[in-house]
């Protein structure tokens, strides 16, 4: 178990058992009494046996060496290893680093059976790019196949129509593979996963369908986006999943050491064992984030002051532009040739760079044209005019390391000329097996995404530098990872409320632009001292919509955190990448409220998320991620398809008052006045979850009232919600690799 995990734990032993009892909020009903109560219900209920293509977890532990070094509790090693990667066999997966895992479809592991770094991260096992020579794998469609995107409520989808595949249920995946859905059977009888075939590249590198289908093709080989988030929420891990959780009685088979080479043919049955990959993006981008590099560290000087009495000072409103960069532009005038030359490549990386749309019909006016596109000395792009000195001479670095993970790692820094203090993330380096396009491909999305956002929920680049061999991207720095100020257990449940609508606002501006975040979590989102929250982290993001077109462009891989991840996710190899974000944040609130994560992960394997999907009026789970809301009837065409009309195809409880299943099950324990939402955004059919409009005209949503920034002439001015503050914890723990730090100094 890490340091961390058990400080953590500890801190959870002192809070007691409650999280929040705020007037209005339900007592939290721990997992641990969730998982006993319907345990024992469970035999008593018509749940019938959950038919379980997965080998156990628990075996997977056990079956595991994890090294002399310290371990994660099982339940962290779950929730961070157990990744649900492609399914079935021979699926050459790439990770978010373009690494490319074969699974061989056997439970496995790449994962499980690495060697846990010291903390907890798993060592990626990856290999040679290899051919996908699954010639017996059952090719399932993308989930737009089985579902119709074209939906009643289309019209406040951005609209954005389907991909293409507008197939009516009646043709849907479930009828082609799975058969009919028995429907006396109230239990999820089994969950038909075979191998989807993950056949594109990232379609955030791509500027156009045409090149992605080209690119299709010509990478056919290095098929799959798989990714894995380096999840922080480990620490959530151990503190959040109950020890008295059960896992599925079905998963005490064996596991079998995943390879890395070797190519095995899915099997179509539903027995088939789900492979795990290897925890890719995460270990060795952790790993890689702490070589000596000679590089960003060495090139501050260390500040002896203090950094954050600082800190305080400089948080207030940063300048709003309400323009978007343009970056098609700005690769191909200044960035492109920059990260060209430093690193070896020719060809503007700009060919590959996918253009949300809202960049595209802005105008630039909040940047000079010195501000992006020509660069002075080795500054990229900047907001300021003030480039002209190299980034060492501009900032210092000034204390402790604020955290790091798979795309790199992340400091503080205080601009010399004006002592306001700014967050720096050092991208990792290149990893030898890497490709230098595919590097910079990824590098240059990350940072790209991060220079055309404009939000006050979104985390502000100020500039982004390339020093040294690394690119360095200068941010707004935020006092306080939102997860340190949960897992200080002193949030009020108005605080709480204004975090999440802040979330909801900031997910509502990427979607309206045709972005998606993808790896939304407690981890990714930062809060300043105006109790500002932030969403960081653009490493996993999507564009899903470009510029005038209609068209959908799916998202494949599995990308995210487990417990976050929506079920679909671990089911197709494509999907909407938006309703994916809804679930995240309705985990995001859960874990909010209830101090834990309702499951570790959203498969069947895991009992709490099978409980959660049992008792309804359909028995595949399957057959419940893709159903789509019913057509508006004749009789009622001038009426709009309101949330209610739409919860009549939705997955609803056979019996609402069975709170140990369904979804109530996760809503019981929700303050009242949020349950029809949040049921709504944890609806398995993603076509049946409400989308971010629809959130933000809830009236539990519209009535939070959330700190904001508003204009104030020609500055913002911080206009906090009437009813809350927002909790403030010590610097020293105010971000995850305090956190770390202290719980090793206290195991020392
Ligand atoms: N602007 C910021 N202000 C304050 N802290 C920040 C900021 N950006 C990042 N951090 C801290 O650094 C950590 C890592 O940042 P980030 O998630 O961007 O890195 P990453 O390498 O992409 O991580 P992951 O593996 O989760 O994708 C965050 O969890 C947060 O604690």
């Amino acid at each position: 178990m890490s340091s961390l995990t058990r400080l953590l734990q500890e801190k959870r032993k002192n809070e007691g058992s409650d999280g929040l009892s705020k007037k209005g909020t339900p007592t939290p009903l721990r997992l641990a009494e969730i998982d006993r109560d319907s345990t024992a219900q469970n035999s008593q209920t018509s749940i019938t046996t959950v038919t379980q293509i997965d080998s156990g977890e628990e075996s997977s532990e056990a079956g595991t060496s994890f090294g002399a070094g310290p371990h994660f509790s099982s339940s962290f090693l779950n929730v961070n290893s157990a990744h649900t990667a492609a399914y079935g066999s021979s699926i050459p997966v790439r990770d978010r680093n373009g690494s490319i895992h074969i699974d061989t479809g056997n439970l496995s592991g790449a994962s499980y059976g690495s060697p846990i770094g010291q903390n907890g991260r798993s060592v990626r096992s990856s290999g040679p790019v290899t051919p996908n020579t699954g010639g017996g794998a059952r090719q399932i469609p993308s989930l737009s196949s089985s579902i119709p995107y074209s939906v009643p409520n289309s019209n406040k989808d951005n609209g954005l129509g389907s991909s293409g595949s507008n197939s009516s249920f009646s043709s849907s995946w479930l009828e082609t593979y799975g058969g009919g859905i028995p429907s006396n059977v109230s239990a999820i009888d089994s969950n038909v996963i075979s191998s989807p075939k993950v056949d594109s590249v990232e379609p955030r590198f791509v500027i156009s369908k045409q090149k992605l289908q080209k690119s299709s093709l010509d990478n056919s080989s290095q098929a799959g986006g798989l990714s894995r988030s380096n999840s922080l929420s480990s620490q959530f891990g151990n503190l959040f999943f109950s020890k008295n959780s059960k896992e599925s009685p079905s998963m005490n088979g064996s596991i079998t050491p995943t390879t890395t080479s070797g190519v095995k043919p899915s099997s179509s049955s539903s027995a088939t064992a789900i492979p795990k990959p290897g925890r890719a993006r995460q270990s060795s981008l952790y790993i890689s984030s702490r070589q000596p590099s000679g590089s960003f560290s060495d090139t501050f000087a260390e500040s002896p002051s203090s950094t954050h009495e600082s800190v305080l000072t400089q948080s207030g409103p940063k300048s709003r532009h309400s323009s978007v960069v343009n970056i098609k532009s700005f690769f191909k005038k200044g960035s492109g040739a920059n990260l060209s030359g430093a690193n070896g490549l020719t060809g503007s990386p700009s060919t590959n760079v996918a253009v949300p749309y809202a960049s595209q019909t802005s105008n630039n006016s909040g940047f000079t044209p010195g501000s992006y596109g020509s660069f002075n000395g080795d500054t990229i792009y900047s907001h300021t005019n003030d480039t002209s000195l190299p980034f060492s001479k501009r900032y210092v670095r000034t204390g402790d390391d604020l955290g790091a993970g798979a795309g790199g790692s992340v400091k503080l820094v205080k601009r010399i000329v004006d002592n306001k203090v700014f967050a720096v993330k050092e991208f990792r380096a290149k990893f030898d097996h890497e490709n230098k396009r595919e590097y910079v491909k990824k590098i240059t999305s990350e940072y790209c995404i991060g220079t055309t956002l404009r939000h006050q929920n979104i985390i502000e680049t100020i500039e982004i530098v390339y020093d040294n061999n690394r690119i360095l991207q200068v941010m707004e720095y935020c006092e306080y990872d939102l997860f340190a100020i949960v897992m200080s257990n002193k949030m009020s449940y108005e605080e709480i409320c204004c975090c999440f609508k802040q979330i909801l606002k900031g997910v509502q501006y990427l979607h309206g632009i045709g972005l998606a975040h993808r790896d939304l979590k407690l981890d990714n989102c930062v809060i300043n001292e105006n109790g500002i929250v932030k969403l960081i982290d653009f490493g996993a993001a999507v564009v899903f919509s470009y510029p005038f077109s209609k068209n959908l462009v799916e998202a494949s891989g599995i990308v995210g955190s487990d417990p976050y991840l929506a079920p679909e996710v671990c089911i197709f190899s494509k999907y909407d990448p938006r309703p994916v974000d809804i679930w995240s944040v309705a985990i995001i609130f859960a874990c909010m409220i209830l101090k834990k994560f309702p499951w570790k992960i959203p498969k069947l394997r895991d009992n709490s998320f099978k409980l959660f999907c049992s008792g309804r009026d359909c028995d595949s789970l399957s057959a419940l991620v893709t159903r789509a809301p019913d057509p508006p009837s004749y009789d009622n065409l001038d009426t709009p398809t309101t949330p209610n009309s739409k919860d009549k195809s939705a997955n609803n409880a056979a019996d609402p008052n069975n709170t140990t299943i369904g979804p109530q099950r996760l809503c019981h324990s929700l303050p009242e006045e949020s349950q029809d939402i949040l049921r709504r955004m944890v609806e398995l059919a993603p076509a049946c979850r409400a989308n971010i409009d629809e959130i933000m005209e809830d009236p539990w949503i519209v009535g939070i009232d959330a700190c904001r920034m508003v204009e104030d002439g020609l500055t913002f001015k911080l206009v906090p919600g009437a009813d809350h503050t927002h909790t403030k914890v010590d610097q020293s723990e105010a971000h995850i690799a305090g956190l770390e730090k202290k719980k090793k100094k206290q195991n020392k």
